[in-house]
């Protein structure tokens, strides 16, 4: 492991292209509009297994749309969206949402746990949906994995907003996806936390074989990921994280 920017990264991670060659995510000329705005116009975006890539941008920039549309909750004016060699936006409605539960996770800024159900049931919950078996053990294992051992049946409550955001990132793994996506996963983080969060995001993506979109304001996250892109008007630019984002909050 190297550290870049206080954040332990494997040496030598490199992009690695799925089985069959394809991108996990593969976006191509997509457009995206809100009223009397475009925040997608034309952007082009692939993606590989094992890669993990920081989308920066000034704050309304339209990182959080665009994370939506990935995923299948925004519909785009015109472009592409393929997730595994798969459209969300030409599927039905239940199978975009099958594709959506089994092949992307997705992380929020302040976890967005279940008040009402346990860690472990949080973590599980995914899983259960999909109708796989033994989501509680898979469950067990991933809080294992991001350093939570022993919570499971806390409620979430009780859990430090590290803590917390580390367990949303144990339920965006529950049910292996290809694709999972982080929308500011470390803005309501200390520099600490913020720091093990992203480590322990890139690890447990690492170790799924995840392909990893981290929307972010913060460049010490920014330089952890493979590459970073600047959205600016509509598009995805490539940049060097760190050299510093105009109108970053952080
Ligand atoms: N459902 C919606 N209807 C209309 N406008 C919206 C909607 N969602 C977002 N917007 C607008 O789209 C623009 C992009 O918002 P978005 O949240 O994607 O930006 P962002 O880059 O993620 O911002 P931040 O860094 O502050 O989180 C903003 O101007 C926002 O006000």
């Amino acid at each position: 492991m190297t550290s870049r920017g206080g954040v332990a990264v494997p040496a030598g991670r490199q992009p690695a292209q799925g089985a069959d060659g394809e991108p996990v995510a593969r976006v191509s000329g997509l457009v995206v509009e809100i009223p009397g705005r475009r925040i997608a116009d034309g952007l082009d975006l692939e993606v590989a297994a094992g890669e993990a890539v920081a989308v920066m941008g000034p704050s309304g920039s339209g990182k959080t749309t665009l994370l939506n549309t990935l995923a299948g909750l925004n519909r785009p004016a015109a472009g592409v969206v393929e997730i595994c060699g798969r459209s969300l936006h030409d599927a039905t409605q239940d199978a975009a949402a099958r594709l959506r539960l089994t092949r992307i996770g997705m992380v929020f800024q302040f976890g967005e746990l279940m008040p009402e159900l346990s860690v472990l049931e949080n973590v599980a919950l995914p899983a259960m949906f999909a109708g796989q078996e033994n989501a509680a053990a898979r469950a067990g294992e991933l809080l294992d994995l991001v350093g939570l051992p022993g919570y499971g049946d806390r409620a979430p409550e009780e859990l430090s907003g590290g803590e917390a955001q580390r367990a949303a990132i144990a339920r965006a793994l529950v049910c292996r996806p290809q694709l999972v996506l982080a929308d500011e996963p470390t803005g309501a983080l200390d520099e600490t936390n913020a720091q093990r969060v992203t480590r322990v995001l890139l690890d447990a993506c690492r170790e799924g074989g995840a392909a990893l979109v981290v929307a972010t304001h913060d460049t010490a996250v920014a330089r952890a990921m493979n590459r970073t892109m600047l959205l600016r008007s509509g598009r995805l630019h490539a940049t060097t994280a760190g050299a510093g984002e105009p109108g970053a909050a952080s």
